[in-house]
């Protein structure tokens, strides 16, 4: 996939308490109508998860996730954009594989014993995410020293790992993780600066669609972080951001274009 301009990634939860629009998709047909949808909205990939990441969030058996998602990945197959899944399974994500994704999404950095031979002979990209802790406890006071030092280190030692495994440099991608153990000072510092947590080797990956770094600063629900959000892609874009992971792809669809016909002029 061509990196030139950022990229929409349309988020398909197939759970039933995800923290933004839990029990919305959570029957495998209402999933994949949801994301043909994101298709038609122009997302470019999809991520389809099966355990909800929320702070807080119970951990969800391998076989449950399995009979959520299998489902929805062979009948997206066809879709027309990538897919992507969420998952810090090693067992998961062989079978995710196996159906036919083309990315592998792991919240957990590729940490798990057997995530990385899970994926290393397959041809897949993978996107390695910062988390403190797990997203039970995340949250419970986290700190640092210096948040995007630390970041920065945590997310190059882990591309040496999967590079040490013999994965080719141009499969990984790299995410700070917003949310995922950290205060929302330390989410507007790494989305401040952006470019020095993920550093310029490889392309990154931003997710702050809807979470609570929004609502800490817009005093708005979930429903109602549509204006936040895509103010957050559009930061992270002009930052250098190469995949943006939201909920509403049309509303993030239209601010790059427009954010993209005043920075290079309007395409006839
Ligand atoms: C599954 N998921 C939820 N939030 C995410 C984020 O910010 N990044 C990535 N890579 N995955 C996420």
């Amino acid at each position: 996939m061509s990196l030139e301009r950022p990229l929409v990634m349309g988020i398909v939860n197939v759970t039933p308490d995800s923290f933004s629009d839990g029990n919305a998709h959570f029957q495998a047909d209402q999933a994949i109508a949801h994301a043909r949808l994101l298709v038609e909205e122009g997302a470019d990939l999809l991520d389809i998860g099966g355990e909800s990441t929320r702070p807080g969030a119970q951990a969800v058996p391998a076989d449950e996730e399995l009979r959520r998602i299998l489902p929805v990945i062979e009948s997206l197959r066809d879709c027309g954009v990538p897919l992507s899944v969420d998952t810090c399974k090693p067992s998961v994500m062989q079978a995710a594989l196996a159906a036919g994704a083309d990315m592998i999404n792991d919240i957990g950095g590729f940490s798990a014993p057997g995530a990385i031979e899970a994926v290393a002979d397959a041809d897949c990209a993978l996107c390695l995410m910062h988390m403190r802790g797990e997203p039970r406890t995340m949250q419970d006071a986290p700190s640092y020293d210096d948040v995007v030092a630390e970041i920065h280190d945590y997310l190059h030692q882990g591309a040496r790992r999967l590079r040490q495994a013999g994965i080719a440099a141009d499969r990984i991608v790299l995410d700070p993780g917003f949310g995922f153990g950290k205060t929302v000072e330390h989410n507007y510092t790494l989305l401040r600066l952006l470019p020095q947590a993920v550093g310029q080797e490889y392309p990154s990956l931003l997710g702050v669609s809807r979470k609570s770094m929004i609502g800490a600063v817009t005093g708005r629900p979930p429903s109602r972080r549509l204006g936040g959000s895509v103010a957050a892609a559009l930061a992270g874009a002009v930052r250098g951001a190469h995949i943006l992971r939201v909920h509403d792809v049309a509303d993030t669809v239209d601010a790059l274009r427009v954010w993209s016909a005043v920075e290079q002029g309007v395409r006839a």
